[in-house]
């Protein structure tokens, strides 16, 4: 395995009498993208704020781009870039002017910030707005600002927090093959998001953090692989069905679980969709809806995290 760009070992934080983090360890690779995943208060702020020197650890180390994030932390953060859902982006300047000053401050030459910034913002969409103040760009414009703003020092390793909450689904395409390239040029991504499919798509490796631990760790399909490799989803009238249905199937020896108002049952094989559907009418509760489906990484987060974790 190539060395990794962001490591992490045993780290714990603790906030008070609260631990955010009890004993995460990762590791992410020039030219891969990480997703970190869970609910809110799971810790992902917390670490993605150790790995970017914000805030020191507990216990445990961390080292990116070969520096540790305590001892080393200035080096650290010439070697990062960090962009999220609150932009760093001044909107009373234009979108160059942006870069122009970002790059400055990090010591490039009069001529070399205006390269580095025409470069980026050709790269982004957005040479043809580049003249106008940022105020006036959309959502997802100032994302692809803030994200060009964060890449200036070339960075080896990028932390994406949440990237593209709240953006529109023209945006979030837009920003994924963003991310997609900087991968591609051999940068190490660990991005944060809530939305499940993003980490489908851009993740080559996720890791699902459920109150302070690593509940998981894998590609998008090796964690689909270890729910089983298909999911019945049924649909009950009322709650009191689903409750029910919960208690005849996990009798029947399977291991459903509530989604909403689905209730899911993971099944090795199709054949086995008829037992499901045996225990069900013997207990006289009738489904108003069936399906047979390939498991979702949503089904794998909402497995993962409705059981304490290890
Ligand atoms: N400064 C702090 N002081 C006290 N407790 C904190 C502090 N920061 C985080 N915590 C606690 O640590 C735990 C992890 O929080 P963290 O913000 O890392 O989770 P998260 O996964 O990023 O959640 P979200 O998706 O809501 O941003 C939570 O219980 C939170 O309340």
């Amino acid at each position: 395995m190539d060395r990794p760009v962001i490591e992490a070992v045993g780290l714990i934080r603790e906030f008070g009498g609260v631990t955010a983090l009890d004993g995460v360890g990762l590791h992410v690779c020039a030219g891969e993208v990480l997703g970190l995943l869970g609910h809110n208060g799971a810790g992902k702020t917390t670490l993605v704020d150790i790995l970017t020197t914000l805030i020191p650890p507990t216990g445990g180390t961390a080292r990116v781009a070969g520096c540790d994030v305590v001892a080393e932390g200035r080096e650290v953060r010439r070697r990062i870039g960090v962009a999220g859902q609150f932009s760093s982006v001044d909107v009373r300047m234009s979108g160059c002017d942006n870069l122009v000053f970002v790059a400055r401050l990090l010591g490039a030459g009069r001529r070399a910030a205006r390269e580095r910034t025409e470069r980026l913002l050709e790269a982004f969409g957005l040479a043809e707005a580049a003249g106008r103040p940022a105020a006036e760009y959309s959502g997802g414009m100032l994302r692809r600002l803030d994200l060009a703003a964060c890449l200036l020092g070339s960075p080896e390793a990028v932390f994406l927090d949440e990237p593209t909450t709240g953006l529109d689904p023209a945006g979030r395409a837009a920003l994924w093959s963003v991310v997609e390239e900087l991968a591609a040029e051999g940068c190490a991504v660990l991005l944060t998001t809530q939305y499940l499919e993003e980490a489908d798509r851009l993740a080559d490796r996720i890791t699902v953090l459920s109150r302070g631990r690593v509940a998981a760790e894998g590609t998008a399909a090796e964690l689909k692989a270890g729910l089983g490799s298909l999911s019945v989803s049924l649909s009950f009238g009322s709650g009191a069905d689903r409750g029910a249905a919960l208690r005849v199937l996990r009798e029947a020896g399977f291991d459903p679980y509530g989604d909403g108002e689905r209730t899911v049952v993971p099944i090795d094989a199709p054949r086995m969709l008829a037992g499901v559907v045996r225990s069900l009418d013997a207990s006289g509760l009738e489904p108003s809806r069936i399906s047979l489906d390939e498991p979702t990484l949503d089904d794998v987060f909402a497995a993962l995290t409705r059981r304490p974790a290890p």
